[in-house]
C-alpha cells in the first residue's frame, strides 16, 4: 500500500491557477493564472518558471501537434508561440456577450480543442447565470457549439475508450457524462454520474486516470476526489492544505504524479495567513495509479 504525499512545489503566486497540463517533451507543467492573464511553464527539473502575459484573461492552455500551444484567451481560441510570445487568433465565440470569457478547456482524443464559456464573475461563483456555452475548435479551425445555458463551464475529459465525454458545469454540483462520437465530435444523452456532497463544495477541473476513474478538484473543498463514473461512488479523497483547489492533471515520470492548481483570489487576509500556500502548485505522489498523456490540438 503506497502512502499519499502532498507537497507544494511552487509557492503561492497564482490569483487563480488553472488548466494544469503536463508537457513530457520539456518535463514541464503548463498552467494558467486566469485573472493575471498569464500562461506559465514550470520546469520540474530546473525548477524555473517561464511565463507569457497575454491581453485578456487566459483560462486554459493545451499542447499543439505542430508545435507551441493553444490557449483560450478572453472569448478567443488562440495559438501561442512560446519562443516569440506571439498570439494568433484562430476563432472567436460569444461575440454578442461582451461580459463573457472562456473558462476551462481540453483537447479530445481526435485533436479537437473543447472549451466552455461563462459570464465574468464579480466574486468567486457570483455571476450572471446561464450565459455560458460549450464549444470545440476543430483541427480545420471551425467552431462547433454544443449547448448553452451554462453557468460556469469547467472540468472535462474523455473515457479511455473515447466513447464517453465527462463534463462539469460547476453550479450544477454534478459531474455529467455524454455519449461521445469520436469520429464526428458529437455528444448526446446527458446524464449525471456523481452529485457532490455538501462539504465537497464546488466541482471545478477534472481529469481521468489510467483505470478510467475521474479525479475532480473541489473549489472551496480543499481536496481532489476520485470517482467511479460507472457506479457513481466516490473511491478516494485527498485533502490539500488550501481550500480553493481548482484543477488537476497527471504528470511526471510515467504520469505517476498528480499536479493540482489552486486560487487565492476570494480569500480574506486571515484566510491567506492560515493558508500561505494558496495560489501555489501542488504535487501528489503515492496515489498508486497513473494518468494518461494529454492529447495535442491537431490544427
Ligand atoms: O477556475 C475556474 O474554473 C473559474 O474561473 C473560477 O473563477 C472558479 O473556479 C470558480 O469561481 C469556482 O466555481
Ligand atoms: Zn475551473
Amino acid at each position: 500500500m503506497s502512502s499519499v504525499q502532498v507537497e507544494c512545489v511552487l509557492p503561492g503566486n497564482c490569483r487563480c491557477g488553472e488548466s494544469p497540463v503536463w508537457e513530457e517533451a520539456s518535463n514541464s507543467l503548463l498552467f494558467v493564472d486566469i485573472p493575471a492573464k498569464k500562461v506559465c511553464r514550470w520546469d520540474s527539473l530546473g525548477k524555473g518558471v517561464q511565463q507569457v502575459t497575454v491581453d485578456a484573461p487566459v483560462s486554459s492552455v493545451a499542447l499543439r501537434q505542430s508545435g507551441g500551444y493553444v490557449a483560450t484567451i478572453g472569448t478567443k481560441f488562440c495559438a501561442l508561440n512560446w519562443e516569440d510570445q506571439s498570439v494568433a487568433v484562430l476563432a472567436t465565440v460569444d461575440k454578442d456577450k461582451k461580459n463573457n470569457r472562456f473558462n476551462d478547456g481540453k483537447v479530445d482524443p481526435a485533436g479537437r480543442y473543447f472549451a466552455g464559456t461563462m459570464a465574468e464573475e464579480t466574486a468567486p461563483a457570483v455571476l450572471e447565470r446561464h450565459q455560458g456555452a460549450l464549444y470545440s475548435l476543430f483541427p480545420d479551425h471551425h467552431v462547433e457549439k454544443y449547448f448553452d445555458q451554462v453557468d460556469i463551464s469547467n472540468g472535462l475529459d474523455w473515457s479511455l475508450d473515447h466513447k464517453i465525454f465527462y463534463y462539469i458545469d460547476s453550479l450544477s454540483y454534478s459531474v455529467d457524462a455524454f455519449d461521445y462520437d469520436l469520429q464526428t465530435g458529437k455528444i448526446s444523452n446527458r446524464r449525471s454520474v456523481y452529485k457532490l456532497e455538501k462539504e465537497e463544495q464546488i466541482p471545478d477541473g477534472m481529469c481521468i486516470d489510467a483505470e478510467g476513474k475521474l479525479w475532480v478538484a473541489c473549489y472551496n473543498g480543499g481536496r481532489v476526489i476520485r470517482l467511479d463514473p460507472e457506479t457513481g461512488k466516490r473511491l478516494q479523497t485527498v485533502k490539500l492544505p488550501v481550500d480553493k483547489t481548482t484543477s488537476c492533471c497527471f504528470g511526471g515520470k510515467d504520469y505517476s504524479e498528480m499536479y493540482v492548481t489552486c486560487a487565492r483570489d476570494g480569500m480574506d487576509p486571515k484566510g491567506l495567513l492560515q493558508q500561505p500556500q494558496a495560489g501555489g502548485i501542488f504535487k501528489i505522489t503515492g496515489l498508486g495509479v497513473k494518468g494518461i498523456p494529454p492529447y495535442p490540438y491537431a490544427g
